[in-house]
């Protein structure tokens, strides 16, 4: 006897990643969509949250949280900050898993998470992606080699929509290379330069961003030494890798009851 399909809902179900995940979880073969949610005065509610593909899922897209999320065992949530903590709070009430995607979350937001962690299983990450997450190993074995002598500068380009900046997979860069340094991030980011901004401080890890037209998401950590520089870089082409991941890390939760677990977990890097 097959077991019973994950039955999985969409926050955000209108936007980017909410359609790519739709579009996913109603091609997969052990997963059912069961809930899609979109923002109160949207003129999607009411709709098939599978219409844009030119198919009918069952499911309307709502604006009600319980009644979206009342036959999930899973939320995945590619939002904003503010909306991710409110579907958590209405997933802990009906003890609903979720996998969070959205990025841009404050100290205070991260740690209203953690403790969401205490009580329902979460696994959140700013980049879904195998890649991205196999290049996090990488940037530690290489800022580990390279800790004397290197300037450490990370790249993120993105799409004109994005509203966050830096990304948070290039942020999670920069605290993978700081950590391994023995730094903090927090005192050594140097975010942008403008200005007579005086000589590189050896210690500092800096970011630049880029946005524009319709690029999915480049990363480049580079190590800027004296006579040769290595570059660490990732570039997604498509949102489906992002979406993949998300998958399997709501197939990853099935197993688990509760916990804040990270993709190294889901992917087994850890
Ligand atoms: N972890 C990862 O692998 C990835 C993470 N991301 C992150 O996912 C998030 C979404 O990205 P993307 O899909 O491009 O963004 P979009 O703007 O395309 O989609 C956001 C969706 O969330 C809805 N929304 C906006 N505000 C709220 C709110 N307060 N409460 C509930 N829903 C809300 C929007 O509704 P409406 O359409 O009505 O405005 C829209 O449907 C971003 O934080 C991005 O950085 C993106 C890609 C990969
Ligand atoms: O907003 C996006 O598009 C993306 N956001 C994530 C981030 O902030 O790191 C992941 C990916 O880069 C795409």
């Amino acid at each position: 006897m097959s077991a019973s399909p994950l039955r999985i809902a969409v926050a955000g179900a209108n936007g980017r990643m909410g359609r790519m995940l739709i579009e996913a979880v109603t091609q997969a073969n052990d997963c059912v969509l069961a809930g899609a949610l979109g923002l109160p005065g949207s003129p999607e509610l009411g709709q098939d949250a599978a219409a844009f593909l030119g198919r009918a899922s069952g499911v309307l897209i709502t604006a009600d949280l319980h009644q979206g999320l009342a036959h999930a065992d899973v939320l995945i949530d590619f939002t904003r900050p503010e909306g991710t903590l409110a579907h958590l709070a209405v997933c802990r009430e009906l003890g609903v898993k979720a996998v969070i995607g959205t990025t841009g979350f404050s100290d205070e937001q991260k740690a209203q998470i953690a403790e969401h962690g205490l009580h329902i299983a979460l696994v959140m990450a700013p980049n879904m992606s195998v890649g991205v997450n196999v290049v996090l190993r990488l940037l530690d074995m290489a800022a580990r080699a390279l800790n004397e002598g290197f300037d450490i500068e990370i790249v993120e380009a993105h799409h004109r929509h994005k509203v966050d900046a830096p990304s948070g997979t290039a942020l999670a860069m920069g605290e993978v290379v700081a950590s391994a340094l023995g730094r903090n991030l927090k005192e050594c980011a140097v975010y942008g330069r403008e200005g007579v901004t005086g000589e590189r401080d050896p210690s500092t890890i800096g970011f630049a961003t880029v946005r524009g037209g319709d690029i999915v998401g480049d990363h480049t950590v580079l190590f800027a030494g004296t006579g040769e520089r290595i570059e660490i870089a990732h570039k997604s082409s498509s949102r489906a890798t992002y979406a993949q991941g998300s998958l399997r890390a709501a197939r990853f939760l099935s197993g688990q009851s509760v916990g804040l677990f990270g993709m190294d977990q889901v992917l087994g890097l850890g």
